[in-house]
């Protein structure tokens, strides 16, 4: 026993210097980035500077994860190191991030997930209302759902970037976890009616249709604002996830209840800053085509010329021309690149309308 507690407190004294250690050099680092704030405060003035450079944290987090050697895993030392490059920017400048809200929507967890801890999180009730909020500059930042595995594209946010001067500087994926959550008041047997958003109830068809097939489904803006009546309504439950349950003291009848188990929603980080290269990037062009035989043909042709990857293509209903459409493509590369910059010309010469929504790094956490 005494030699067990000798153990112990050998091993918590090398623990202690170890802490001692890590946390005067987090700020050494932290030091460093503030210095970095001036000199980029010097040479781009105090007003224009970029505290905030998505490709350069995509590189400091790729390398974390390829130089791991554990034990601790290289998600796990991502997402540590995630946390403290979001509190050295802070120092730089706190930022302002609109996202579709309200607080404890999975599009928040996605902002915390992409920026970290460390940003003045701002809810908003619309899609369109965070793209304005961004272009008005009273955001620094916006987070807006894209896509999800099970559902497929969100299209007011497609259809968002039509108008929108904004453009794409990040991507963050979230796997989705949904669970059947309660109030203290209600017990699972009197459950009455279940709440949630119309995507989430999509998403968890065919376990409720199994599980809870005769209790009513009432549709609302938000899995939060679900949870927020499943806390306040005696009988009612909701779907949500982790970040709502918390929020609202929820505790869980089922976890996990989504149909996929793969179920995962890309969300887009959108501003009015153009991103340099990465080394690992991405980049996304809305295609206005004139609506003739082959125009599809026309349109994949050149990508296929220049040997790029395609991730993503979407149509959609023009909203100036009747039997027009748009195409919204995603592919590997960034628009600095020769290779890209040739592929747009082709497009060009073929498309009515062709506008580059933003080339940025592939997701790395
Ligand atoms: O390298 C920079 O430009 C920094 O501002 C430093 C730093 C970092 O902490 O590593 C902080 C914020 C930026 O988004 C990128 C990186």
């Amino acid at each position: 026993m005494s030699s067990d507690t000798d153990a112990l407190s050998g091993l918590r004294q090398e623990i202690d210097r170890l802490d001692r250690e890590i946390q005067k050099l987090i700020n050494q680092r932290a030091a460093c980035a503030q210095q970095v704030a001036h000199v980029k405060m010097a040479a781009q003035g105090e007003e224009n500077a970029v505290f905030y450079r998505p490709e350069r944290e995509a590189q400091v987090l790729r390398a974390i994860k390829d130089r791991n050697e554990g034990p601790l895993g290289a998600e796990e030392m991502a997402r540590l190191f995630r946390e403290i490059m979001s509190a050295c920017l802070a120092l730089e400048k706190p930022m302002h991030i609109a996202f579709l809200g309200p607080e404890g929507t999975f599009t928040q967890a996605a902002a915390l997930k992409h920026f970290g801890h460390s940003v003045v999180s701002v809810p908003l009730g619309a899609i369109d209302e965070v793209f304005r909020e961004v272009e008005s500059g009273a955001a620094h930042y916006g987070v807006v759902p894209i896509e999800n595995s099970t559902e497929g594209m969100v299209n007011h946010t497609l259809d968002m970037f039509m108008e929108s001067p904004n453009k794409i500087c990040g991507e963050v994926q979230l796997r989705i976890h949904h669970h059947l959550l309660v109030g203290a008041g209600t017990q699972p047997d009197t459950i009455t009616k279940i709440y949630s958003h119309q995507q989430s109830f999509a998403q968890c068809r065919q376990w409720l249709d199994s599980h809870w097939r005769k209790v009513e489904r009432i549709t609302v803006n938000s899995n939060a604002e679900a949870a927020r009546r499943a806390r306040d309504e005696v009988g009612a439950a909701a779907i949500a996830g982790d970040m709502a349950a918390e929020l609202y003291g929820l505790s869980r009848v089922a976890k996990n209840i989504e149909d996929r188990p793969d179920n995962t929603t890309r969300f887009l980080i959108i501003s009015k800053q153009d991103v340099p290269p990465s080394g690992q990037d991405k980049t996304s062009v809305l295609v206005s085509m004139r609506n003739q035989p082959g125009a599809l043909y026309h349109l994949l042709e050149p990508f296929h010329k220049h040997n790029i990857s395609l991730t993503r293509i979407e149509t959609r209903p023009s909203p100036n021309g009747t039997w027009a459409y748009v195409f919204y493509i995603d592919f590997e590369g960034h628009v600095s690149e020769d290779r890209i910059q040739n592929v747009l010309k082709d497009i060009e010469v073929e498309a009515v309308e062709l506008k580059h929504l933003g080339s940025y790094p592939v997701g790395v956490l």
